[in-house]
């Protein structure tokens, strides 16, 4: 239902508005593979987000050769999918991937490590190249390195979840982090990064990053996320700098929404990301 409320709310629309040439591909269909057995008791629909995650990993190496792809889910299990399948498409190009990763979670569980078996928890140690999916989830062709990944507004993290990234060495700009330094600087410094390598930037949207007074649309709110002009910077730098290639908006819920606001909201935020803006600006300011 998430793409379907995408739509309704404009998404298209405000796109072309910006003078953007928009081609709706429609649904990714998954291939059904076997059923799968795991030692882990509590995953659920296993082999079905197996299947999403080939079938959008193929979509997004073949799209993102000629077009900036903006994918609509559907759970963050999507995003297995798209990061791996950019990551192959960045390889082939000899560019570096990063990925700037916006949630109230970091998904960074393995298929052994969920407690809740969910497994939008679980995409980006699956697209880091983590060890733990395989025999599970399609062989990864590329990953992405977690040195390269940058999650902002993390404030919901199980403990395996802590371990692994500092072991990975993602950066991790937690809610106290943009409380303290404001949210601008530690986009800025990653977005510099970004460009000194001249690299790929995948941007990876959910929901759930907004505060829930603003986006109630998501089954897993956390308090505490990121405010209306929060969102609106973060949008306007990611544009101003020129650089995010691909872009994921993920775990919309129109059933939990509220006269649309959380849909019209996203719409607005990819908007903004998309080359809306107040008033031209004379010079790039992140
Ligand atoms: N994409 C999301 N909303 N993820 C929420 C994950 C929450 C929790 N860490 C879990 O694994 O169940
Ligand atoms: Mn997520
Ligand atoms: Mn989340």
């Amino acid at each position: 239902m998430g793409p379907s409320s995408l739509r309704t709310a404009g998404l298209v629309e405000a796109l072309v508005e910006l003078g953007h040439s928009v081609a709706d591909m429609g649904q990714v269909v998954p291939v059904p593979g076997p059923a799968l057995e795991h030692p882990n008791k509590a995953l659920k629909a296993l082999p079905a987000i197996a299947a999403w995650t080939a079938a959008l990993a193929e979509a997004a190496y073949q799209i993102s050769a000629d077009a900036m792809p903006i994918f609509l889910g559907g759970d963050h299990s999507m995003s297995a999918g798209t990061v791996s399948g950019i990551a192959r498409r960045a390889g082939e190009l000899g560019k570096p991937l990063f990925v700037l990763w916006l949630d109230a979670h970091p998904d960074f569980h393995t298929l052994d490590t969920t407690t809740s078996g969910n497994l939008h928890g679980v995409p980006l140690a699956y697209a880091s190249g983590l060890s733990g999916f395989q025999g599970y989830f399609p062989k990864l062709q590329a990953n992405v390195s977690p040195e390269r990944i940058c999650a902002l507004g993390i404030r919901s993290v199980d403990p395996a979840e802590r371990v692994a990234l500092a072991e990975a060495g993602v950066t991790v700009h937690d809610m106290r982090a943009i409380d303290e330094h404001g949210i601008a600087p530690l986009l800025r410094a990653f977005l510099e990064r970004v460009a000194a390598e001249g690299g790929m930037l995948h941007v990876s949207f959910d929901v759930d990053f907004l505060d829930p007074a603003i986006a109630p649309a998501v089954g897993t709110t956390v308090p505490g996320g990121a405010t209306f002009r929060e969102a609106h910077l973060v949008m306007e730098m990611l544009h101003d700098s020129g650089l995010v290639t691909s872009l994921d908006l993920v775990e919309l819920n129109p059933f939990l929404d509220e006269r649309g606001r959380t849909a019209t909201l996203m719409v607005d935020l990819t908007a903004s990301l998309m080359g809306r803006r107040i008033m031209d600006r004379p010079t790039r300011s992140y």
